[in-house]
């Protein structure tokens, strides 16, 4: 008797699976507005310069490929913490940071899940409403209980950030809320810094954890540190939290699966304890994390002339995808004769922009238009080139009415 003849067929991804349509496309208008991934004016994928600097180095070094401990580098973990928190942050000098080298951020999310479940039996975490689609995937699987906040105010095309607050302040004593750092995915909007005071007051009232997904820092604004402002504001207030990072959209590094789980500790005892049982979780799950892009990323940081042009780019990168968000906004608000304000566009940050097209009609945007997105009406502005602005706008105002 067959064993695996009753396994159904999985859905598609609801974000992977978009480019899975988008290859299938042989239509040569096709525009990938899909899965958030850098895309040079060309359409191409990106590889910094710094990334190719830092392989010509480490293959000149000529250096082996021994297994990490299961904590990771201990180079890349010095240094992404200090990317985060800043290297001259007390909680860096106090050693009150335990961070091991995660499986990029899902494996981060990932690996503070499965701590919550194993710590904080009937703990939640509070997720926004919406959020980035594998949020759930990952608590479900990790089986840790999830409910979510109010986010997005279709109304308004902007933050409910009422509904934000009494949905924190409602959560049960000791909850985690999950946050994003900066470039709020999919909705591109972020808390402005009053707001985020705010936010810390309601969780530090209520005991809450602050659990951070940082994606993005410095991809948003082009500035490393600008975008890790909310996590800095949150530690400075002496608040115990978690920060998940990720090196794909910043650094590049989407396939080397390159990112980091930080937990902010009281006490510098206690980071050494809780990073034991964080590699005492990793070791079952995959043993430890892959080598390459874990020294790519130490030495750009690490070096620095490495470091300051990989900061260069960063803002090329960031302002490439500010000046199509400009342009998207211009061909629409040109093209669209309903009067509409599309100015929600442009209030929006990092790679996204969330258009307010539902599933019906993003379907018509693949289907008629060959321009793949989200279902939930999110376009990633990375895929999108200035040359095709104007064919996207001519999309969306035929989709949306
Ligand atoms: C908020 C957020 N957290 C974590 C991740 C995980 O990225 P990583 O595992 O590659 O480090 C993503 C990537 N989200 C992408 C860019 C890709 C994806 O869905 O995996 C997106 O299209 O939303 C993200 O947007």
């Amino acid at each position: 008797v067959s064993r695996f003849e009753g396994i159904t067929m999985a859905p598609p991804d609801p974000i992977l699976g978009v480019s899975e349509a988008f290859k299938a496309d042989t239509n040569e208008l096709k525009l990938n507005l899909g899965v958030g991934a850098y895309r040079t004016e060309d359409l191409q994928p990106y590889v910094l310069n710094v990334v190719k600097k830092a392989e010509n180095l480490m293959l000149e070094r000529g250096e082996n490929k021994e297994y990490l401990p299961i904590e990771g580098l201990a180079a890349f973990n010095k240094v992404t913490a200090e990317l985060l928190f800043g290297a001259d942050n007390p909680v860096i000098q106090q050693q009150r940071v335990a961070t091991i080298q995660g499986l990029s951020g899902t494996g981060s999310l990932r690996i503070a899940a499965a701590l919550i479940e194993r710590y904080f039996p009937g703990s939640k975490v509070l997720i926004s409403s919406p959020t980035w689609g594998n949020h759930k995937n990952i608590f479900n699987d990790a089986s840790v209980p999830w409910f979510e906040y109010r986010y997005y105010d279709p109304k308004t095309v902007g933050l409910d950030f009422s509904g934000m607050i009494e949905d924190i302040k409602a959560a049960p004593e000791g909850s985690f809320i999950l946050l994003h750092g900066c470039a709020h995915n999919p909705t591109g909007i972020d808390p402005t810094p009053e707001q985020w005071e705010k936010i810390a007051d309601v969780i530090q009232e209520k005991n809450h954890i602050p659990f951070f997904d940082v994606a993005y820092q410095g991809f948003a604004s082009g500035s490393l540190d600008e975008d890790a402002s909310s996590v800095r504001l949150f530690a400075a207030r002496g608040m115990e939290l978690l920060v998940a990072q990720s090196y794909s959209k910043n650094l590049g590094l989407y396939g080397e699966r390159i990112g980091a789980i930080n937990v902010l500790c009281s006490s510098a005892d206690a980071a050494t304890r809780v990073k034991s049982q964080l590699k005492r979780l990793a070791r079952p799950m995959y043993s430890n994390p892959p080598i390459h892009g874990a020294r790519i990323v130490a030495n750009v940081v690490g070096i620095p002339e490495l470091f300051s042009e990989w900061k260069e780019e960063m803002e090329m990168m960031a302002g490439r995808i500010k000046s199509v968000r400009q342009k998207l906004y211009d061909s629409l608000s040109r093209k669209d004769k309903s009067g509409k304000d599309w100015s929600f566009i442009l209030k929006q940050i990092g790679m996204f922009s969330f258009t307010g097209l539902n599933k019906v009609k993003s379907e018509n945007m693949s289907n008629k238009w060959h321009v793949y997105m989200t279902k939930d009406g999110r376009i990633s502005l990375a895929g999108l080139s200035a040359a095709k602005c104007e064919y996207l706008a001519d999309a969306i105002i035929d989709s949306y009415y």
